[in-house]
């Protein structure tokens, strides 16, 4: 099972320039998570402060006992070695055909025989749905097999924890919805710890067991799914719904006044040019294709977010407990739908 990633105080400046600050959060073991943000919010900068290729100024990132933030190059070394990093461009060599890109990290990290690597390329290969693609250059293949390549590379050293850094950039929808499949089933098969960083509605919508949202240099919320799904945080119904009208503007905030002219605009009758379809709410999540296990964490999650539900604001209790099947019910001895109060605090609330 994929291990449990803890986030405590976290802080990233580049000299004066701060990206985010405080940010709390714990990546339960083995769950899908997926951290939202507006462009240049520093998702990708968490991502790689995660990994120990940036180095935070202020708080703890604790992977099984250590802190990576201050713990020594070998330990840090001997951590790494849990992740399987997805880079957005997938980051091939474009001279390796994939096979050999695919095998990069076990001839550098690990002892195995050459046939015991093409064992496992071809497994990580056929896992990712790349058969027959070993002799290919990156620069032969589309965007979507390169990701997927990405991901059979970030596979081979059995990864506890992957990290998936906007693995929708650049593919269409089509292929987005094939890729956030691909993860789920992968999650079945091996149990990983996964964080996606996006800004894609749809995969958030659809692919994490937790959902977490970054903007002005925060983290404004980190929970359950339905928490977010369900939210009417300005901030986070604003990105939900991919509206102009809110807080986030072209160039992430707005002030006061533009956002008072814009809703006497809309109040007005006039169209920002965005969907009229409100996207809050709670959609069922993917589901590992037919025939793959059942994922160990909808189970463990499901006890874990029936242990907090009363903390939780009544809409993401309702979401959640209308996603329970009558076994489920009787187990957690839930009678009719009777959300009870919440203290869920409006902002910065972190689960
Ligand atoms: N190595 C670096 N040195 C200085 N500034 C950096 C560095 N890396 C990132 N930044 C800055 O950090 C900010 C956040 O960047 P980041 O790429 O993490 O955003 P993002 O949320 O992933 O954006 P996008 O969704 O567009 O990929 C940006 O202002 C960027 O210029």
């Amino acid at each position: 099972m994929g291990v449990e990633v803890v986030v405590e105080g976290l802080t990233k400046s580049f000299g004066k320039q701060t990206i985010w600050q405080d940010v709390t959060l714990t990546l339960p073991p083995g769950e899908v998570s997926v951290m939202l943000g507006p462009s240049g919010t520093g998702k990708s900068v968490f991502l790689k402060s995660l990994v120990g290729l940036l180095k935070p100024e202020k708080g703890k990132i604790v992977i099984n006992g250590t802190d990576l933030v201050r713990c020594s190059e070998h330990r840090l070394y001997e951590i790494r070695k849990m992740f399987g990093v997805l880079f957005q461009d997938g980051a091939l060599f474009g001279s390796m055909n994939l096979y050999d890109n695919i095998a990069f990290p076990l001839r550098e990290h690990t002892r195995k025989t050459e046939a015991e690597v093409r064992r496992i390329v071809l497994e990580k290969m056929e896992m990712v749905g790349l058969v027959g693609a070993e002799k290919k250059l990156p620069g032969e293949i589309s965007g979507g097999m390169r990701k997927r390549a990405g991901l059979a590379r970030a596979l081979v050293l059995d990864p506890e924890i992957i990290l998936c850094d906007e693995p929708d950039s650049g593919l269409d929808p089509v292929r987005t919805a094939y890729l956030s499949q691909l993860l789920i089933d992968l999650n079945a098969q091996i149990d990983a710890t996964i964080l996606i960083v996006t800004h894609n509605i749809n995969i958030a919508r659809t692919v994490p067991d937790n959902l977490g949202m970054l903007f002005r240099r925060e983290l404004v919320m980190f929970g359950p799914r339905e928490v977010l799904l369900t939210s009417d945080e300005p901030v986070v119904e604003q990105f939900l719904n991919g509206r102009r009208l809110g807080p986030i503007g072209m160039s992430e905030e707005k002030d006061q006044a533009t956002m008072a002219a814009e809703q006497a605009h809309a109040d007005a009758g006039h169209s920002d040019g965005s969907p009229d379809e409100d996207m809050r709410g709670v959609v069922p999540q993917l589901e590992p294709t037919p025939g793959l296990p059942f994922r160990d964490a909808v189970r463990r999650r499901k006890d874990r977010v029936m242990s907090i539900i009363h903390q939780l604001p009544h809409e993401a209790q309702q979401g959640i407990i209308a996603s329970l099947t009558p076994d489920d019910l009787v187990r957690y001895n839930v009678h009719a739908a009777a959300p009870t109060p919440s203290p869920w605090p409006r902002r910065g609330g972190v689960l």
